[in-house]
């Protein structure tokens, strides 16, 4: 497989719904859930990629756009952007869709730089 069909066939999404037990007292989806999930999907997205153990070194400048009401859908996605030596480099942009209306818009994008390491954690070829 090739690089292009490895991004192609490695990009993620996750669907959440945002439930109460993940906003803060604006009743908006709090900044560090946000961020976790995106390191999640970032990391799933760098695995299936890679195929290999990986940890997150480094995560770049993330926006914040739109806040993210509760109530509303969220999709993740994930895609390599980058392809390293021992690194991976992943943008993920969060999507906010209303639950009756087929409104949708981007409210968050960042970027996460992940390496894959061996049994030892020391940095390997990514693939
Ligand atoms: C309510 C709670 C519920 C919880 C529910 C949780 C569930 C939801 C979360 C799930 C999500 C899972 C996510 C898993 C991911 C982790 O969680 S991993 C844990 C956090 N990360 C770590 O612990 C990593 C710690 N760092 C390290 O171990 C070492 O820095 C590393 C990564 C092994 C790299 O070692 P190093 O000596 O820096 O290696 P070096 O050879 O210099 O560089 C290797 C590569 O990294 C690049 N690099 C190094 N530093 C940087 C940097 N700062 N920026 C960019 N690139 C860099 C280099 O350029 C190089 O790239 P290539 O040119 O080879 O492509």
């Amino acid at each position: 497989m090739d690089i292009e069909e490895r991004i192609q066939q490695s990009e993620t999404r996750i669907f959440k719904a945002v439930f109460p037990n993940t906003t803060n007292h604006y009743d908006t989806l709090f900044g560090g859930m946000a961020m976790q999930l995106m390191d999640e999907v970032a990391f799933i997205a760098a695995t299936r990629f890679s195929r290999r153990r990986v940890v997150t070194v480094s995560s770049d400048r993330i926006d914040f756009n739109k806040s993210i009401p509760a109530g509303t859908i969220i999709e993740l996605v994930a895609r390599v952007i980058h392809v390293g030596n021992t690194s991976l480099k992943v943008s993920v942009d969060i999507y906010i869709e209303e639950m009756y209306s087929e409104f949708r818009e981007k409210a968050i994008t960042g970027t996460f730089t992940l390496v894959a390491v061996d049994e030892h954690k020391n940095p390997v070829k990514v693939i």
